[in-house]
């Protein structure tokens, strides 16, 4: 397929995700199923294409001055691709395949029309009703963030360090180009490129043997920050696949005791092929039956629990911009509760001078600062670990990492545009 046709698939894609109210990623996928003649490189031209217009949907259509699937595209490629108007003229030429020609109002608009003066959520890219949260945090530094956030995420990788060493594994995934992560001592990072298709970790001889798995450099940090040791019990009670227990893991080196539950067995159904790739033998893994407390041999007995929290996932936009359309004020109250509820139960399986870790891949302070201040509100024999005293687990890098985060009284933030990595927030609360 030609740029041109390209362009022309992906408007006719958006008007598909526009009017069934379907997610992108299915749509995508029904694409390709329908236009077998698409090469996979065309495809992830496409999928580009789409996903760029998701990031960047509100302001696109302001600049242009309307919300039509042909506009927004039009006025992504000025915003996110950097074209001019010429350029986009030059691929909308109306031939075969092609969109037609820009009109005098299109071509204008591409010339001369900015974001001055938008409001924040068009400028930043996020839903409206979202503004008085993200302000809440970033203050007027939220259209910055916000456009962080709707930018194109890296692939991070996890060198597992049970298995193999980071240095090693960059010499044997180079062809992926991979490069060292900023802060995190154990991640690689490959930059993917607007058109780029998937890099095929899973084909990969490092990733069949174990030595890597795919992990946000934030997520890896938010489980470096635990400061989980060889020998502690450790409880994972969010585990889901199991991101963070195989991080917890190869920090425990094989020694003492991880759990990992959480209460859908569906999600945590892949941790067991992932523990056992990765070579972990100290992991109890804890599949709910029922309605009954899985953990209840527990009794405040944790070195550390972690919890990896349910949440908006606010902080992960720059990986699915779709959901962050989709996200309503509802389904956050929803989170609020199940964190406080999560907190409270973590609260009694940590023994006297243990720590719960509280990590949310959300910006937002009512499921981070506010949910802390809840629960010690509720559990005021536990007190909280200064955020400068939490990264000295980073060691070298403590310093310019903290400087880097936002810190507040309870806890951290990460963010894409402070540390690179997706947005996430971390507590870490003692007891006693
Ligand atoms: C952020 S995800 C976990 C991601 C995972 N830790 C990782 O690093 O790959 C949050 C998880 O919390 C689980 N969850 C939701 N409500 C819960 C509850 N009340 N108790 C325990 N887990 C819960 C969800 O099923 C989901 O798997």
């Amino acid at each position: 397929m030609t740029p041109a046709a390209r362009l022309s698939a992906a408007i006719e894609l958006i008007e598909t995700i526009d009017s069934n109210r379907v997610p992108a990623a299915g749509a995508l996928k029904e694409w390709g199923t329908a236009h077998r003649f698409a090469g996979s490189g065309d495809r992830a031209a496409i999928a580009g294409l789409v996903w760029d217009v998701l990031r960047r949907r509100a302001s696109s259509a302001w600049i242009m001055g309307e919300d039509s699937a042909r506009a927004r595209l039009l006025g992504m490629l000025k915003l996110e691709r950097g074209l001019n108007a010429d350029a986009i003229a030059a691929l909308c030429d109306g031939s075969r395949f092609a969109p037609s020609p820009l009109s005098a109002a299109e071509r204008n608009a591409l010339s001369s029309n900015t974001l001055d003066g938008a409001p924040a959520h068009i400028a930043g890219d996020y839903p409206e009703w979202l503004d008085p949260h993200l302000a809440q945090v970033f203050g007027e530094n939220r259209v910055l963030e916000a456009a962080a956030m709707a930018s194109r995420a890296p692939l991070d990788l996890r060198v597992n360090t049970l298995k193999a060493k980071r240095e090693k594994v960059q010499a044997s995934t180079a062809h992926l180009g991979t490069t060292p992560t900023k802060w995190s001592p154990n991640g690689l990072r490959i930059d993917i490129s607007a058109d780029a298709r998937n890099p095929g970790i899973q084909a990969e001889e490092a990733f069949i043997k174990g030595q890597i798995e795919v992990q946000d450099e934030g997520s890896q940090l938010a489980a470096l920050l635990s400061a989980a040791k060889p020998g502690e019990q450790v409880i994972d009670l969010c585990a889901g696949a199991g991101g963070k227990t195989l991080a917890l893991a190869a920090m425990m080196q094989g020694k003492g005791r991880l759990i990992a539950t959480d209460s859908d067995k569906r999600q945590l159904a892949p941790i067991h092929e992932r523990l056992s790739r990765a070579g972990v033998h100290n992991c109890d893994v804890r599949t709910p039956k029922g309605e009954g407390e899985i953990l209840s041999d527990i009794k405040a007995s944790a070195d550390l629990v972690m919890i990896d929290a349910p949440c908006s996932g606010t902080g992960t936009w720059r990986r699915n911009p779709d959901a962050k359309w989709r996200i309503r004020p509802g389904a956050l109250e929803v989170r609020l509760k199940t964190q406080a509820e999560v907190l409270d139960r973590a609260s009694h399986l940590v023994k006297p001078g243990g720590r719960i870790v509280y990590v949310t891949c959300s910006v937002l302070d009512a499921e981070n600062g506010e949910q802390i201040r809840g629960f010690l509100a509720r559990h005021p024999g536990f007190s909280i670990i200064p955020p400068a005293e939490v990264t000295a687990a980073l060691w070298d890098k403590a310093d310019d990492f903290a400087a880097a985060t936002l810190r507040s009284a309870e806890g951290l933030l990460m963010t894409p545009r402070r540390t690179g990595t997706d947005g996430f927030y971390v507590s870490v609360l003692r007891k006693g």
